[in-house]
């Protein structure tokens, strides 16, 4: 039987791993987390994250062949493919903050399973890392090996939250990066035969292990341009009369442009875009590209211009203050179907406006009042 153990038991190695799971039933899956409350939850009735779909796949294989455990070291041990879906944030100091993924959970997990393993295991990125972390990776595992061979390979997710479960029955595509020798080409089949199970062999995807690396940023990145493109028609819309609406729609019939993700918004959130996109700008600059680095930031920059524009259009409809007046604020997570609040743009929205001294009401029903009270006091950064 093979066994497959996944480091992170978070948005992505749950859902990730119950459809594997669930599409897989000879494969004995091992979901591992240091968070002993979040495994806990993943063991209870009361999953830790809300996923359309998540529940019913999870009871369907919890306990047969889906495991979830604080057990790290020994499932990790017994694996013969290793997931590694640790949180890769944005640094908050030192060398690259602000910007530079930072790799430290990444890099303790690295360590733990050359420490751990007794037997041959491939290792599977399925963080978001920069282009080139396979490199370093791989350094880490061989350095100890004990006569254990590692194989590294690129497998970057694409579901998006509140649709995952959707997502991960029937992607567009599913990427596998690795070495272009036979050990690498031979882990690419294995975790190519696990996908199959479900997912057309057309549409699993194989590349060199930077080109897997860097299409999941070229993905985000592209797909969150296609927002500041829209935001940026926005307020030229508002200046001119046009209806933003009747632009996408336009624009969106066109086959080569295509219709989705052209929803002007009040920015994009979640824990992906910004983080990607700023990773993406941090590479490029370090690779004396500095043109292609501002190209990107700019991205960025009209997501962040939205936002104020938005909180400064309320205010400045409102007789140019807020003060008093009672706003009430439906969706506090970054978009609909997930309790999910990182880098929502309702945290930027609600501060403006509280700091306008307005009486906000704030209601989601997927997020509890203490997180947003948490994410309210919080300073960027924390
Ligand atoms: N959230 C999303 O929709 C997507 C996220 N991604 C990427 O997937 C990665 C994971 O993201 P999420 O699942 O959202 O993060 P998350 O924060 O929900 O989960 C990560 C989990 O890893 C655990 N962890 C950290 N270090 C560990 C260690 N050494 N040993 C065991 N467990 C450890 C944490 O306790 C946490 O529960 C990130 O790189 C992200 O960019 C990719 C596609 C979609
Ligand atoms: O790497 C990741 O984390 C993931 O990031 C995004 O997924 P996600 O952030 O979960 O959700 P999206 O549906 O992409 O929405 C992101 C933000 O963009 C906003 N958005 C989306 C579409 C649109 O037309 N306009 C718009 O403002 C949403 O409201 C939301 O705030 C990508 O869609 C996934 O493919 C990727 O795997």
């Amino acid at each position: 039987m093979v066994k497959i153990c996944c480091i992170g038991a978070g948005y992505v190695g749950g859902p990730t791993m119950a459809v594997i799971a669930l599409k897989c039933p000879e494969i004995e899956v091992v979901v591992v987390d240091i968070a002993t409350p979040r495994i806990n939850a993943w063991n209870s009735d009361h999953l830790p994250i809300y996923e359309p779909g998540l529940d019913d796949v999870v009871k369907q294989c919890r306990g047969k062949n889906l495991f979830f455990s604080t057990d790290v070291e020994k499932h990790v041990a017994e694996a013969d493919i290793v997931f590694v879906s640790v949180n890769t944030p944005t640094k908050t100091q030192g060398l690259g903050a602000g910007k530079a993924a930072d790799l430290t959970y990444w890099e303790s997990a690295a360590r733990m399973i050359a420490d751990v393993s007794k037997s041959d295991k491939i290792v599977v990125e399925k963080s978001t890392v920069p282009v080139k972390t396979a490199e370093a990776i791989e350094r880490i595992l061989t350095h100890n090996r004990k006569g254990i061979n590692f194989t590294i390979l690129s497998n970057p997710e694409f579901l998006a939250e509140g649709t995952a479960i959707q997502d991960l029955f029937n992607p567009d595509r599913v990427l596998i990066g690795g070495r272009e020798t036979p050990e690498g080409q031979k882990a690419i089949h294995t975790l190519r035969d696990v996908y199959a199970h479900w997912v057309p062999i057309d549409r699993i995807l194989c590349t060199n292990l930077w080109s897997a690396e860097l299409s999941k940023l070229a993905a985000n990145a592209f797909l969150a341009q296609r927002i500041s493109s829209v935001n940026a028609m926005s307020a030229l819309c508002e200046a001119t009369g046009a209806d933003v609406y009747q632009v996408s729609h336009s624009i969106g019939t066109d086959s080569r442009i295509g219709p989705k993700f052209l929803n002007a918004s009040v920015g994009f959130g979640g824990s992906c875009f910004q983080k990607d996109i700023l990773n993406l700008v941090y590479i490029c600059e370090c690779n004396g590209l500095p043109e292609v680095a501002n190209y990107w930031k700019q991205v960025i920059k009209v997501n962040d211009y939205q936002k104020a524009r938005f909180v400064n259009r309320v205010v400045s409809s409102m007789f140019n203050t807020v003060s008093g007046k009672k706003i009430a604020i439906l969706g506090f997570a970054f978009k609909k179907d997930t309790g999910d609040t990182r880098e929502t743009p309702a945290i930027d929205v609600c501060k403006g406006l509280i700091g306008d001294k307005a009486k906000s009401s704030i209601y989601d029903p997927q997020v509890s009042e203490e997180q947003i009270l948490k994410d309210l006091s919080m300073k960027k950064f924390d």
